[in-house]
């Protein structure tokens, strides 16, 4: 069984394919958290994002290791010599402000796209695409959305930053996103602007026993 969660830029995707998962007893996966990597290593080779090739190269050369934990995903790079986790450093502004650039690039959709697919179920993936380009056989599927004031009130909390510049930053995301985020035509579009998040996990619940 896949069950997917996608939507835009802070709206919850991770929080509730943490707490999905958890009531499933099945791992989450991440898949914003490899293009995320994939940003932070670029930026800290000095490689630009938007070539391939030399991305691609540098990402061959990289030892990443991605643990879908339930309670929140976390990505390693096994250099022998320097093991690293690398999870806190792929959730900067820097990498926010990069990470759409590199994943525009098809080469690097389709590295991340050929990790996640080898991956073996059951498990809730999340991201933007993943009802639609990555598993379009998903048993359920899931878009969420929210105010870009209260996406941004929300990152605020967890990153401390100015609300208005958080939130044109957001909405900035979402159109360098919009190509691939958008919601599958079978998905469950939820707005999560009023609800809390046990409020969105009981609706993602509900929304699966409709279609067990
Ligand atoms: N419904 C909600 N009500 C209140 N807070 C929420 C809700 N959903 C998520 N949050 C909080 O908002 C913040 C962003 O949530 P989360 O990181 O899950 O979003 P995301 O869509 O995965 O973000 P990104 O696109 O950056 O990966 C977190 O601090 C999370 O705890
Ligand atoms: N399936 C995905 C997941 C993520 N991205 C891009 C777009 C986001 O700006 C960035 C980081 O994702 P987040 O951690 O914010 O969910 O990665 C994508 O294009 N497709």
């Amino acid at each position: 069984m896949i069950v997917t969660i996608d939507g835009v830029a802070a709206s919850g995707k991770s929080s509730v394919a943490s707490g999905v998962a958890s009531a499933l007893s099945i791992p989450y996966v991440s898949s914003g958290l490899l293009y995320r990597a994939a940003t932070l290593l670029a930026l800290e080779a000095g490689t630009s994002l938007s070539d391939a090739p030399a991305l691609l190269s540098l990402l061959g050369a990289a030892p990443l290791r991605l643990e879908p934990l339930a309670g929140g995903n976390r990505i390693y790079l096994d250099t022998p010599d320097c093991p690293r986790e690398l999870t806190a450093d792929a959730h900067t502004s820097a990498v926010d402000a990069g990470v759409s650039a590199l994943a525009q690039l098809p080469q690097l959709r389709e590295w991340v796209n050929a990790r996640l697919r080898a991956l073996t179920p059951p498990f809730v993936a999340e991201g933007r695409d993943m009802g639609t380009a990555v598993f379009p056989q998903a048993r359920a599927k899931f878009f969420l959305v929210a105010s870009p004031r209260v996406r941004a009130l929300r990152r605020v909390k967890e990153r401390v930053g100015d609300v208005e510049a958080v939130e044109q930053a957001l909405i900035a995301r979402d159109e360098q996103d919009q190509l691939q985020s958008h919601p599958a035509a079978d998905a469950q579009i939820i707005d999560t602007s009023d609800l809390d998040l046990a409020g969105v996990i009981a609706a993602v619940m509900a929304g699966l026993q409709e279609r067990a």
